[in-house]
C-alpha cells in the first residue's frame, strides 16, 4: 500500500488508493459485461468460511479468540428499501491495518500475474475475469459502493474498522466500535441489480454455489402473508427466524452415494478457482493404521504457473474437518502437483505445523495412499476402451504429460507405474500417442531395444539424420522433444525387461536387425577410410571427441552423437539457456562413407579444411544446433559457392 496516497477527508476517516492492479481489475469488473454477476455470492460466502476457518485454526492455541460466540456461520440478509445484501461472517475479521492491506493490494501473486495478463479488450478480458473470479472485488459486479465493518477476534470493540468504497479509485477507513467479532460486508446494489434484493433468488444461488461450504449459512425465514387489502396480491415477509439454508456438512464427510455428480463439480470448482470440470475425481475413506478421507481431483486444464519455481501443490489438509492448511506440499509428491483436493485426517494433532508433516509417518502413509491414488486412477483412464476416457487421457497428457514424467526421477518406487502411462510421438505416429507397451508389440522379429531419439523439437527430431537408417529398415523410433524427456529418460533404462536406447548415443548396434554382409561392409569401409578419418581429427580436433564411419546414414553425409554416458547436446545446451553449469561435450562426428561429398572429401587437398568445418558444422545445424562461430561458417560456405 502507497501511504503517500493518504488523503484526510474528515477527521474520523482516512482516504487510500487502491492499489494499480486493483484499480484495473475494479475498473474492468464494473464496466465489462459480466457473463455470471451471480458469482459475487458465491466469492464472498467463500471469502466468510474461509475466514471462519482462519478463526478455527488459531483458536486451536487460543481459545478466547472465540469469545462468547463459539458456533461459526455465515448469515445473508437483504434490505429492500435501503437495497442492500449483506454477508455477515462471525470469523477471524479484520484489524484495521489488514482491512488495508486486503482490500485494497492484490497480495497473490498468482492474480497479480493474472492482471498483468488482461489485454484491455473488454470483452476477452471480461471472459478471463469469467475464468478467474476475483474474490472479494467480484461485490463490485454488482453493487456501486460497498460497506465493510469488521472486528478481528482477540482486539478490544473500540478497535472495529470501517471501509468504504465506491469501486473506483479510493477507499476510505475509519476506526468503529464493534460488539460482534468477524466482518460485515454490504453491497449497495446498482439500479440494474435489485434483482437480487429476493430471498428465493439468494437462496437458490446459495445452494447452487455453496450447499457444500462446512459451516451453516443462514437467511432469515420468510412466509406468505396475504394482503390486507382485498383483491390485492400478497407476498413474502421476513420473520425473526434465522434458517439453515446448505446442507452445511463438509461435502468430503458425506457418503459418495449422497454426493450428485454436479456437487463434486461445483465443489472442485470452488476449491480449485477453475471454471472448467474436472476430467476425473476419486472420493474415499482410507481406513487400517492411518485413517484418514481423501477427495482428489484430476484437473482438465493447466494453471499458467504449473512451471514456475514456486508453484505450490494443490491439496488442503483438514483435521477432524477442522482446516489447517492450504498447499500441503508433504501430502502429495511434486510431479502430481497439478492434483487437486482435500485430505480430512483422523490421526494428525490440530496443531500440526509444515516443518512437524514433513516428519509425520502418518503423513508420509497419507502421501504414499494419495501418489497409489493418482497414478490409478490415471491407469483406469489410459487403458480404458471408452472413447470419451480416451479422450480424457490425451487432453490429460496434452496438459500434464510433461509433469508426470519429472516422476521418473523423483518416485523411484512409482518408476514403472508412471513410465506405463507415458505416451510419445514415433516416427510412425505424429501424435503423442504410442506407449512404451504399444512400442513392444509392435517391435520387429530381431529387434532387442526400444529406440528414442530426443531433440529441440519434434520435427528436428523426424528430420533427424540418425534416423536414416531406422526408417530404411522400417524399425519405429520414439520422438521425444519435450524439454524434460531426455532427464527424466536418463531414470528410465528398460521397459518392461526391454532397454531403452537412444539412437543419437554411442554406436549404432541393431544387433540382431543388421546382417552380417552390412557388418562386414562397414568393417572395411571403416578400414578404408582410415587415413580421411585420421586428417578430419586433425583438423576438427578442438570440436569432435572422435571421428568414425557410420552405418546409421543413408542420405546425410554426416551426424553427431554422442559417446555412451555423455550427457547429450540438447540437454547441455539447455542447461546453458537456462543459465546452469554443464559440461563442455565434444560429441563424436560419423561420416557416411556412400555419400557423395565424404567421397568428394578424400580425394581433396585445396579447401579440407574448410569442408571439414562445414560438414561437422551441418551436421550440428541439421540436429537443431548452431554454429560455433556462425559468421566463419557462412565464410566458408561462401567461398565454395563462387
Ligand atoms: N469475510 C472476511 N473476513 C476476513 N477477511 C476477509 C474477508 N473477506 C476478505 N478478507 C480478506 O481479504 C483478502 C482478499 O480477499 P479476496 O477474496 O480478494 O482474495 P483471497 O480470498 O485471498 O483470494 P481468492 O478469493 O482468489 O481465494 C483475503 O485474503 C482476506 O485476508
Amino acid at each position: 500500500m502507497d501511504t503517500s496516497n493518504e488523503t484526510t477527508p474528515s477527521n474520523k476517516s482516512k482516504s487510500y488508493s487502491f492499489q494499480a492492479e486493483v484499480a484495473q481489475l475494479l475498473h474492468l469488473v464494473t464496466h465489462s459485461l459480466y457473463s455470471n454477476p451471480e458469482i459475487f455470492l458465491r466469492e464472498l460466502v467463500s471469502n466468510a468460511s474461509d475466514a471462519c476457518d482462519k478463526l478455527r485454526f488459531e483458536g486451536i492455541n487460543n481459545a478466547a479468540l472465540f469469545e462468547d460466540a463459539p458456533n461459526l456461520s455465515v448469515r445473508v440478509s437483504f434490505d429492500t428499501e435501503a437495497k442492500t445484501i449483506t454477508i455477515t461472517d462471525n470469523g477471524i475479521g479484520l484489524s484495521q491495518q489488514e482491512a488495508i492491506d486486503n482490500l485494497g493490494t492484490i497480495a497473490k501473486s498468482g492474480t497479480r500475474d493474472f492482471v498483468s495478463k488482461l489485454s484491455g479488450d473488454q470483452k476477452s478480458d471480461a471472459q478471463l475475469i469469467g475464468q478467474f473470479g476475483v474474490g472479494f472485488y467480484s461485490g463490485f459486479i454488482v453493487a456501486d459502493k460497498i460497506t465493510v465493518e469488521s472486528r478481528r477476534a482477540g482486539l478490544s470493540h473500540a478497535e472495529g474498522v470501517r471501509w468504504i468504497s465506491g469501486g473506483t479509485g479510493d477507499f476510505d477507513v475509519e476506526t468503529i466500535d464493534r460488539a460482534a467479532r468477524g466482518t460485515s460486508i454490504t453491497l449497495h446494489l446498482r439500479e440494474d441489480a435489485l434483482e437480487y434484493l429476493n430471498g428465493w433468488k439468494l437462496k437458490s444461488i446459495i445452494n447452487k454455489y455453496s450447499d457444500h461450504i462446512s459451516l451453516p449459512i443462514l437467511m432469515q425465514k420468510e412466509v406468505w402473508q396475504e394482503s390486507e387489502v382485498e383483491g390485492e396480491p400478497g407476498h413474502m415477509v421476513k420473520t425473526d427466524e434465522w434458517e439453515t439454508i446448505n446442507s452445511a456438512s463438509a461435502l468430503w464427510t458425506r457418503n459418495k452415494k449422497d454426493i450428485t455428480e454436479e456437487q463434486y463439480i461445483e465443489f472442485y470448482k470452488q476449491l480449485s478457482r477453475d471454471q472448467e470440470a474436472p476430467l476425473s475425481w476419486s472420493h474415499n475413506r482410507v481406513e487400517g493404521s492411518t485413517e484418514y478421507t481423501q477427495l482428489l481431483y484430476i484437473p482438465a486444464k493447466a494453471p499458467h504457473d504449473l512451471f514456475s519455481r514456486d508453484v505450490k501443490t494443490g491439496i488442503k489438509l483438514y483435521v477432524k474437518r477442522v482446516f489447517i492448511m492450504d498447499e500441503a506440499e508433504s501430502l502429495m509428491p511434486m510431479y502430481l502437483r497439478f492434483i487437486k483436493g482435500v485430505i480430512d485426517s483422523a490421526d494428525l494433532p490440530l496443531n500440526v505445523s509444515r516443518e512437524l508433516l514433513q516428519e509425520s509417518r502418518d503423513v508420509k502413509a497419507i502421501r504414499e495412499g494419495n501418489t497409489r491414488r493418482v497414478l490409478s486412477m490415471l491407469e483406469t483412464l489410459s487403458s480404458s476402451t471408452d472413447s470419451a476416457d480416451q479422450e480424457k487421457y490425451a487432453k490429460f497428457y496434452a496438459e500434464f504429460g510433461s509433469v508426470l514424467k519429472e516422476g521418473l526421477g523423483e518416485d523411484f518406487s512409482n518408476k514403472d507405474k508412471i513410465a506405463k502411462l507415458l505416451r510419445f510421438a514415433s516416427t510412425t505416429h505424429d501424435e503423442a500417442s504410442v506407449s512404451f507397451a504399444d512400442y513392444k508389440a509392435r517391435m520387429k522379429e530381431g529387434q532387442d531395444a526400444i529406440y528414442y531419439i530426443t531433440a529441440e523439437t519434434l520435427a528436428a527430431a523426424k528430420n533427424s539424420p540418425q534416423l536414416e537408417l531406422f526408417k530404411k529398415k522400417g524399425i519405429e523410433v520414439l520422438l521425444m522433444a519435450d524439454r524434460v524427456d531426455e532427464w527424466a529418460l536418463n531414470f528410465l533404462n528398460e521397459f518392461d525387461g526391454t532397454p531403452l536406447q537412444s539412437v543419437a548415443k554411442g554406436a549404432v548396434d541393431l544387433g540382431k536387425l543388421q546382417d552380417e554382409d552390412e557388418k562386414k561392409a562397414a568393417e572395411e569401409a571403416a578400414e578404408t577410410f582410415k587415413p580421411l578419418l585420421e586428417r578430419l581429427s586433425t583438423s576438427l580436433k578442438d570440436k569432435a571427441k572422435e571421428v568414425r564411419v557410420t552405418t546409421r546414414l543413408v542420405d546425410s553425409p554426416a551426424c553427431l552423437v554422442g559417446a555412451d554416458g555423455d550427457m547429450s547436446s540438447q540437454l547441455a545446451r539447455m542447461l546453458k539457456q537456462m543459465g546452469q553449469q554443464a559440461p563442455d561435450i565434444k560429441p563424436i562426428l560419423e561420416i557416411n562413407p556412400e555419400h557423395a561429398l565424404v567421397k568428394k572429401l578424400e580425394g581433396s587437398t585445396t579447401h579440407f579444411d574448410d569442408l571439414a568445418h562445414i560438414i561437422f558444422d551441418q551436421a550440428l545445424l541439421a540436429e537443431g544446433g548452431l554454429p560455433e562461430d556462425p559468421a566463419a561458417y557462412v565464410k566458408r560456405v561462401s567461398a565454395l559457392l563462387v
